[in-house]
C-alpha cells in the first residue's frame, strides 16, 4: 500500500472577488520531499501556499494533512504538522530575537522542558546564523537578518512539533528572497538537512538555479495551474522558460549541467529587446 502523503491538494480551486487565483490544482508531498514552487509574479504561488497551509479555504477541492481535511483538524494539531514562513511577515514589535524564535516553540511545544525549550532554540538560532543577534530587538534588525529570524522561528515550530507529530512539513514563502549569496546557500543547505531528516518541504523559489540545485522536485505554477512538475531536468527546460516565463536563449551554451543555468547573459525577454 502507498503512504498517504503529508500533503495532499486534490483539485484545489480559489476565486477572490469572481477571479480564478487557483484553478484545480492537485499536488501531493512525501516526507523528506523538497519541492520548489516557482512561477511568474501573480502565478498563484503564495494563494496556493496559504491555502496549503490551512490558513485559507478553497473555493473548492480538498487539502489534506496526512490524510485528515485541514479544516478538520484543531489549530495545534495543524502547527505540529506544519511550520510556516510567510513572504515578509511583519514583525511591528521590539523583543529580542531569541523570544521572536521561542514565540514559534511555544505555541506547539508548551509541555516540553525548559531545557529541550532552550536547546531548540538554540538549534533554530544557529541553523538561520542568528544566533549572534539572540539578544538584539527584532525591530532593530536589516531585512535580510529579520528573515533569518522568521526562518529560526519557524525551524523552532518544526522541532516543537516532533514531540506530537512524526510526518511534518515546513512551507516557506520566498525565504531567500532579502539574503545575501553566501545566507541563500546557507539557508537552502539548511533546507535540505531539514528534507534529509525526513520533513516535507515547500519553498517558493524564484531562483530557478538554486531551486534546481536543492530541490527534489520543481512544480511550475501558471495562471493558477500546474504548468509543471518533475525533477528539475524535467522541468526547467527551454520550452517551459519560453512558454511559462516568455524568455528564450541568446547565448549557444547555457552552462555545463543537465539543468540549465537561468542567468540573464544566457536568456532574454524577445518582446523587451532593443
Ligand atoms: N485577496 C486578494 N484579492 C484580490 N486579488 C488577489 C488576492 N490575493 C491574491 N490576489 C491575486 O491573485 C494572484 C495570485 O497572487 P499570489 O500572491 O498567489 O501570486 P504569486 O505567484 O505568489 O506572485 P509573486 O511571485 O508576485 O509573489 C495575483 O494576481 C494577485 O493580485
Amino acid at each position: 500500500m502507498t503512504e498517504t502523503p503529508v500533503l495532499a491538494l486534490e483539485h484545489v480551486h480559489h476565486e477572490v472577488a469572481g477571479r480564478t487565483i487557483v484553478a484545480d490544482l492537485s499536488l501531493t508531498v512525501r516526507s523528506g520531499e523538497c519541492v520548489a514552487v516557482t512561477g511568474p509574479n501573480g502565478a498563484g504561488k503564495t494563494s496556493l501556499l496559504r491555502i496549503a497551509a490551512g490558513e485559507v479555504h478553497p473555493s473548492r477541492g480538498r487539502v489534506l494533512w496526512n490524510g485528515t481535511e485541514a479544516w478538520r483538524l484543531p489549530d495545534w494539531r495543524l502547527a505540529a504538522m506544519r511550520a510556516v514562513m510567510s513572504q515578509s511577515t511583519a514583525i511591528g514589535f521590539s523583543f529580542p530575537v531569541a523570544d521572536v524564535v521561542g514565540l514559534g516553540f511555544d505555541g506547539v511545544g508548551r509541555r516540553a522542558s525548559p531545557d529541550l525549550r532552550r536547546r531548540a532554540i538554540a538549534r533554530a538560532l544557529e541553523a538561520a546564523d542568528v544566533f549572534h543577534l539572540a539578544a538584539r530587538d527584532v525591530s532593530t534588525l536589516s531585512g535580510g537578518e529579520r528573515q533569518r529570524v522568521l526562518f529560526a522561528k519557524a525551524l523552532a515550530q518544526l522541532e516543537a512539533g516532533s514531540a506530537e507529530e512524526q510526518r511534518r512539513a515546513l512551507l516557506l514563502d520566498e525565504p531567500i528572497a532579502s539574503l545575501d549569496l553566501s545566507h541563500q546557500i546557507t539557508l537552502m543547505q539548511a533546507v535540505r538537512r531539514v528534507a534529509d531528516d525526513g520533513v516535507a518541504v515547500v519553498a517558493v523559489l524564484h531562483d530557478l538555479n538554486l531551486a534546481a540545485a536543492f530541490a527534489d522536485r520543481i512544480v511550475v505554477v501558471h495562471d493558477g495551474r500546474i504548468a509543471a512538475d518533475g525533477p528539475p531536468e524535467a522541468t526547467v527546460t527551454e520550452a517551459m522558460l519560453a512558454r511559462v516565463f516568455g524568455i528564450v536563449r541568446r547565448t549557444a551554451t547555457v552552462g555545463a549541467r543537465a539543468v540549465p543555468v537561468v542567468a540573464p547573459q544566457f536568456w532574454e525577454v524577445p518582446a523587451l529587446r532593443s
